[in-house]
């Protein structure tokens, strides 16, 4: 299939902010691929990826040795496609008008075909080693000696993953749907169980309705966590159950899902992104710890500081971020995995039994060790025990407690009622970053204030909450500034409109009503805590959550 259909597609989204003109392009464009094995990478291609997000294969390819490819296929200077870039404020645009001005016409130009494109990219994936930068600029060259300049352009924004089409994975849901004349509700179940857009659209083609129902878990392909939605407290969530609860420690870590098959380990972080190289120890003592042939079991990891007690998540992200010298990291931050749940067990898959008899499953195939236990749990309808075992958790430095129905089955990707989690504070608020202010003075060469959205995942969009300017040290302002000027979308005055990328921590004082957003609520005394670089945009929390909260924090006083 050619190549110019998918960059007519880009160029057809572009064009348009319409969510339902949107889904029309994608649905109309998947119905036309006829080669099912097509349809395993297009998903991915149409959200500007070649690999999904959990797929471990990175391109490696930055600005600088895009800019070098594109320059050595059309004879034009490096120099001078920087300086375009400058000009233009977008690679992708310079990449086609250096395409455009191309001084070598090749008379042997093969038209650029979507397996080719995907095949040379998973090379230049795949390309390690001694002079690699070498290999990989010129499978790209090549690409691009062939692509008209509409192609480079996405080529370009494919490659450095800053494509911008609008399309998220609700979208790509919905269109698939379209395209196949299948039930939305079961693309998404098989999405959730699978996260492979590939390969849900592939069954979606070919088996329709039925193929889709029978979509299982697979060891290898992450599954969407369940979370959790916030209790008032211990009591409250007893009454909101009913009868005997499960308590659980609230570790305050990061969690992972790890995909055991024989001797091959796989975890995945709470972003569903593998983060096996980065813990080798965990993977080795995995090995060992888990006496299953096949399992998939969910846990969180806890970075162990002095006399063993955890430090804050921040430390395992830290581990995580971390490709050289590992070695070293493992000494200074010590890990330690809490495991909560088991979703598949030697060829059965658990999800659909109740948490009592998966809690048994993960018993029966853990020994457990210094550094890999059980979380720590407590089965009780009595409230006063339940609040003792909740504040010897605070004591010993956890987050606070789980609360989880014993019968609850396992449901992927939904934050329901069937877990609550308990802690001491408002939990702090996840929102992405879609605004900016200059500072003044001193800061007058930083974003001083940050515009914050909560994700509304009905529109795909996110809606104002509040304005951020505390907590910031002038290191962060600087780091921040750096990350978020190639995000620029608009520019008036001091002000800027950003592309909703990053997710920060945001503590506030309050939840307020009001009309200033159009969302209706208002933070007060916002205050910046941290990236929440472990979290995509559209995990970012809704505005649904906010307005949850809100009735939270107004339950809470009302104590
Ligand atoms: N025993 C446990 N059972 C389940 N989750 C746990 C447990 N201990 C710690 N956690 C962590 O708590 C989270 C549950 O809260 P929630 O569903 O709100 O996730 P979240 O959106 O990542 O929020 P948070 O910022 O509180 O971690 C899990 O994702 C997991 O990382």
């Amino acid at each position: 299939m050619k190549y110019k259909e998918l960059a007519e597609l880009y160029r057809n989204l572009e064009k348009t902010s319409s969510k339902i003109l949107k889904t029309k392009f994608v649905a109309e464009f998947l119905k036309s691929v006829e080669k099912p094995e097509l349809l395993e990478i297009i998903p991915y291609m149409i959200l500007g990826k070649v690999f999904p997000d959990w797929d471990e294969r990175e391109l490696g390819v930055g600005e600088k040795l895009l800019i070098k490819a594109v320059s050595m296929a059309t004879g034009i200077d490096a120099k001078e496609i920087e300086e375009s870039i400058k000009d233009t404020g977008d690679l992708g645009e310079s990449v086609a008008l250096a395409l455009k001005k191309k001084k070598q016409k090749s008379f042997f130009a093969q038209p650029l075909t979507i397996e080719r494109v995907y095949k040379t990219l998973v090379k230049v994936a795949e390309t390690s080693g001694e002079r690699s930068q070498d290999r990989k600029l010129k499978l790209l060259a090549n690409l691009f000696m062939d692509a008209s300049p509409e192609e480079g352009k996405y080529l370009a924004r494919t490659i450095l993953a800053t494509m911008r089409t609008g399309v998220a994975e609700g979208l790509l849901r919905d269109a698939i749907s379209e395209a196949f004349k299948v039930k939305v509700e079961l693309v998404e179940r098989a999405f959730m169980l699978t996260s492979d857009f590939g390969y849900v659209a592939k069954v979606a083609k070919l088996e329709g309705n039925e193929g889709l129902s029978k979509v299982h878990i697979q060891v290898g392909k992450p599954i969407r966590p369940m979370l959790a939605q916030q209790a008032p407290s211990v009591k409250d969530a007893l009454l909101e159950m009913g009868g005997k609860v499960e308590f659980e420690i609230k570790y305050d870590g990061a969690r992972v899902q790890v995909h055991k098959d024989g001797n091959e380990v796989v975890i995945y972080s709470r972003r569903l992104e593998n983060v096996t190289k980065s813990i080798p120890e965990v993977v080795e003592r995995v090995r060992k710890a888990i006496k299953a042939e096949r399992a998939i079991i969910e846990g969180e990891l806890v970075a162990i500081g002095e006399e063993g007690r955890p430090k804050p998540f921040q430390f395992v992200l830290r581990r995580f971020r971390r490709k050289y010298n590992i070695e070293e990291m493992i000494e200074k931050i010590p890990l330690e995995l809490n495991l909560f749940d088991a979703l598949y067990i030697d060829g059965e898959g658990l999800i659909d039994l109740p948490l009592k008899e998966r809690r048994t499953r993960l018993e029966s195939i853990v020994e457990e060790s210094e550094s890999i236990k059980l979380a720590q749990k407590l089965v009780t309808q009595n409230v006063e025990e339940a609040e003792r075992f909740y504040n010897e958790a605070l004591k010993m430095g956890h987050e606070g407690l789980m609360a989880k129905r014993l019968d609850s089955v396992y449901e992927p990707g939904n934050r329901g009622k069937k877990w609550l989690k308990i802690k001491p504070t408002m939990e702090n608020l996840d929102l992405v970053i879609i605004g900016a202010e200059w500072g003044e003075g001193r800061r007058a060469h930083v974003f001083a204030s940050y515009l914050l959205g909560a994700y509304d995942p009905e529109r795909g969009d996110f809606v104002p909450v509040g304005k951020v300017g505390s907590g910031f040290t002038d290191e962060d302002l600087l780091e921040f500034t750096k990350m978020l000027k190639p995000l620029i979308i608009k520019e008036e005055g001091k002000e800027v409109v950003i592309e909703p990328k990053v997710v920060v921590e945001i503590a506030y004082q309050e939840i307020q009503k009001s009309p200033k957003y159009e969302s209706g609520f208002a933070l007060r005394f916002p205050r910046y805590v941290s990236l929440r670089e472990d979290k995509s945009p559209e995990e970012a929390d809704t505005i649904e959550k906010v307005a949850q909260l809100y009735e939270l924090q107004e339950r809470m006083r009302g104590k």
